[in-house]
């Protein structure tokens, strides 16, 4: 009999049956015999779709038909990604586009803090201090921020992804002694002299959102041009500093995660890096989504 961690369907019996019990790992179902149960995945996940994971459960059996099927229930289990990469590796870009198919709550430990800042509590008037020498923010402060964002109902329903979070291995630490555990952990690389040409080009515009670069990603028009932001912390002697730290912790986290590490070459196109990045999700939801058919 196939066990639900090989995720396929199985078994029906002529007469009833109990199932070892180490087959079930939810309740039983209380559904309607059907003699043709069908369990298929959509070729491709969107926005407001939601990765799904089987579970063994029992179908009862019809009354006087004598049969016992052991499905597995579909039950709904987001995916929980987490995106690392040096400062200006893509990640930004990255998660928008990741958000954009697969309806993942983008959760960014740095957009956090800036908000933070910018809403003048003490947490954010400690946090800038770290922010404008290059340093991690302590993790009193982050560590909460994170864990608050992660237990929002938004982020599990429709699952999560983590950017710029853990940097240190004491904030993996934190998160899985909070329950947290990633399905995939992506790092993007990208050759240092890229990274600090892209950060000091980069600009943001403050009403839409859009990160745009000099060179490279110019704006549309005067109008957008004339309001473009930049990050107080995107100088070049500051990225070299934010560059330095990341270095240091870099490995740390990843020995952390090296079972579900997926490394990204970031230095090509945005859409050449997304396909890499959409490939890994892709083979992830057949892992672990993969439904099969049982006929009655
Ligand atoms: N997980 C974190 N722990 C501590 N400090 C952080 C964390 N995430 C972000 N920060 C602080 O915020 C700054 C900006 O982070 P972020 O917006 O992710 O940009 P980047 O990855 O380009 O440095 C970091 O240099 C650091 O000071």
């Amino acid at each position: 009999m196939a066990s639900c961690s090989s995720l396929n369907f199985t078994a029906i019996s002529s007469k009833p049956q109990k199932p070892p019990s180490s087959s079930i790992s939810s309740p039983p179902v209380q559904r309607p015999f059907t003699s043709h149960l069908s369990f298929s995945k959509s070729s491709s996940l969107h926005s407001d779709q939601t990765l799904f994971r089987t579970h063994c459960g029992i179908l009862p059996p019809p009354n006087g038909a004598g049969f016992v099927v052991f499905g597995c229930a579909r039950k709904a289990d987001p995916l929980r990604i987490m995106i690392s990469g040096a400062p200006a590796s893509g990640k930004g870009t990255q998660c928008e586009l990741i958000t954009k198919k697969y309806g993942l709550v983008h959760i960014a430990a740095g957009d956090l803090l800036r908000a933070e800042i910018a809403a003048g509590s003490e947490n954010g008037k400690k946090a800038k201090e770290y922010m404008d020498i290059g340093k991690l923010v302590p993790d009193e402060i982050v560590v909460t921020m994170v864990k608050e964002r992660l237990n929002g109902p938004d982020s599990q329903e429709k699952g999560w992804l983590l950017d710029g979070y853990p940097r240190s291995s004491s904030q993996a630490i934190a998160l899985k002694e909070f329950g947290f555990q990633p399905d995939l952990f992506i790092l993007l690389e990208v050759p240092e002299e890229i990274l600090v040409e892209r950060v000091v080009g980069r600009r943001l515009d403050p009403i839409t959102g859009k990160i745009y670069h000099l060179k490279y990603s110019p704006p549309e028009t005067e109008e957008i041009a004339t309001r473009l932001t930049q990050r107080f912390d995107d100088t070049e002697e500051k990225v070299k500093l934010r560059l330095q730290t990341h270095h240091q912790n870099v490995e740390a986290v990843l020995s952390m995660y090296k079972d579900i590490t997926v490394k990204v070459n970031g230095s090509g196109s945005k859409q050449e890096v997304f396909a890499q990045i959409d490939g890994a999700l892709t083979q992830l939801e057949q892992k672990q989504g993969k439904l099969g058919t049982v006929v009655a």
